[in-house]
């Protein structure tokens, strides 16, 4: 039983950044400006891309952040002096939000959202917005690197509600996947929520809930015009696809016979030969649909075996990203009003004692543009740029990796195009969510922007992100001045 019965999220959130919060205000600097960026360091699951979601949940939390009765109740129980929580009351989301759109191309060390808000509110809200991105970015860039082997003609079906950890990775969970490309959902309640197309077969309870599985799969067509029939309760081959198409004879044109599912065994050869068996059956419209601890390798690998799959669900390796359950996205200070009212950029050199330039924050008020090369249509890569720099006047463009900045080329015949849309600003949203199917839509059409390279599921080319000559400038001369500062 909860102590409390409001559903506010406000709370959602750290302990320190509130004990922080509460020394800003005290010192009087929570309305200083502050810029910070949300970024991850590393592509997940050894991608060559990520795909960016959470920004609609993102922006439920802010347009409705405000701390509830229950909330500074809570808050009063905890030591928090009255003063402190009256700010805390008349507390509103003010600031300004960038961000990338759901189902955008990611990368690492590039901020796919930017946060200007007074110092306090940027503070407080930074724990919720990195649990929601990390987990739905995660989940949607598991769902595309499986996509990418599923293909075009292979649906994507996501299972994964009752492995979920938890309700609400359950439910965003199945929103990522299909941000991600999957095609339908298990999931009713996301169906509900989002609008997501949902579809389902049966369970093996029923079949064993009937005296024998023919009379399962009978009743079952009796009461339903599209019938997906599970054929492996007992043995696949000599007793559920026999039955599977006798059900379909005998019901003839008073259903639709749209498959059959395996759940076990050999998926290849039992693919096969359920294929074979409903052709000579005259089914060769009826589709074979595969589950049962599926990811993107066994899946490589049934394709690599020649099995015949039209369908493929997926649950426990795409809702849980198994293989790496955490994206590792961090949210960090990058500017901040100083004394003089002037915007100061800051940054974090870190206890490395190689004096790797990967793991520092990259300092300033920025901006990512997409480079276009306008002849083949190609993504050059990523280009981070300080505000108020215009790539696109500029003829021609330096890249370089902006650890090995030998690695470089010059790019001319480009488009630069800015990746961040302004969500909120100065706290009113400015922004109107996409649906479902246009983010979905949205992250279809960028894929022909990366070559190949990029997109193969097994150790992909990293894809540029590259720093522009005045950002990576700032970022040397703001290490210089702190390593200075220490060694006087
Ligand atoms: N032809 C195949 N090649 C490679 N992997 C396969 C093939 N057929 C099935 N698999 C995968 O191998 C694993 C099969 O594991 P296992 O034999 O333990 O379970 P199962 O046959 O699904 O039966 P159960 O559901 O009873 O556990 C699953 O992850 C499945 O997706
Ligand atoms: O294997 P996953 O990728 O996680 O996909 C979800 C699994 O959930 C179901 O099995 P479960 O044993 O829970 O129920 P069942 O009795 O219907 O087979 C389904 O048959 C899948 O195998
Ligand atoms: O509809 C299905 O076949 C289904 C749904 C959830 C989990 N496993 C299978």
């Amino acid at each position: 039983m909860t102590r409390y019965e409001d559903d506010s999220l406000s709370l959602h959130t750290d302990l320190y950044q509130v004990n922080m919060v509460e020394t800003y205000w005290r010192s009087g600097m929570h309305t200083r400006n502050a810029v910070f960026d949300l970024y991850f360091r590393e592509l997940p699951f050894g991608n060559g891309f990520g795909v960016f979601a959470g920004l609609e949940r993102v922006v439920n939390f802010l347009e409705n952040f405000r701390m509830t009765e229950e909330d500074l109740a809570y808050l009063r129980e905890a030591g928090y002096g009255e003063d402190f929580l009256s700010y805390l009351e008349e507390l509103r989301f003010t600031g300004s939000v960038y961000a990338m759109k759901e189902g955008e191309l990611v990368f690492g060390n590039e901020p796919l959202l930017k946060v200007e808000a007074p110092l306090g509110e940027a503070q407080l809200i930074e724990t919720a917005l990195l649990n929601m991105v990390n987990y739905q970015t995660l989940i949607a860039t598991k769902a595309a690197r499986i996509k990418q082997v599923t293909g075009g003609n292979g649906r994507a079906m996501d299972f994964g509600l009752r492995r979920a950890q938890e309700l609400d990775a359950g439910l965003w969970g199945s929103r990522a996947a299909f941000v991600g490309g999957f095609e339908v959902t298990s999931n009713v309640r996301a169906g509900k929520v989002f609008g997501l197309p949902t579809a389902g077969t049966h369970a093996h309870s029923m079949v064993q809930a009937c005296e024998t599985e023919y009379e399962a799969f009978k009743m079952y067509a009796e009461h339903h015009t599209d019938c997906v029939f599970l054929v492996d309760t007992y043995d696949t081959l000599r007793s559920g696809v026999p039955n599977a198409i006798k059900v379909a004879e005998e019901m003839g044109e008073n259903i639709r016979f749209k498959g059959v599912r395996l759940d076990s065994g050999d998926l290849a050869y039992l693919s096969k030969e359920a294929r074979r068996m409903l052709d000579e059956a005259g089914f060769t419209d009826t589709q074979i649909i595969a589950s049962g601890d599926l990811d993107e390798y066994t899946i490589t690998n049934l394709k690599s075996q020649g099995a015949e799959i039209d369908t493929w669900g997926i649950g426990t390796k795409l809702i849980t990203g198994y293989d790496q359950p955490a994206l590792g996205a961090v949210y960090k200070l990058v500017a901040i009003e100083g004394d003089n009212a002037r915007m100061r950029d800051t940054m974090k050199i870190g206890a490395k004692k190689s004096g790797n330039l990967e793991k520092m924050t990259t300092p300033g008020v920025k901006n990512v543009y997409r480079i276009i090369n306008t002849e083949n249509k190609r993504s050059e890569g990523d280009y981070v740029t300080l505000a108020g720099e215009e790539p696109n006047e500029q003829e021609e463009l330096h890249m370089f990796h902006p650890v090995h900045t030998y690695i470089s080329k010059k790019v001319r015949n480009f488009k630069a195009v800015n990746l961040h849309e302004t969500i909120f600003k100065d706290g009113k949203l400015v922004y109107s969510l996409p649906s479902m199917a246009d983010i979905q839509a949205y992250m279809q059409s960028n894929l022909p922007l990366l070559w190949e390279e990029y997109k193969r599921s097994l150790n992909p080319e990293e894809y540029p992100v590259d720093l522009s000559p005045k950002c990576w400038e700032n970022k040397v001369q703001k290490m210089h001045e702190i390593q200075n500062e220490f060694s006087q």
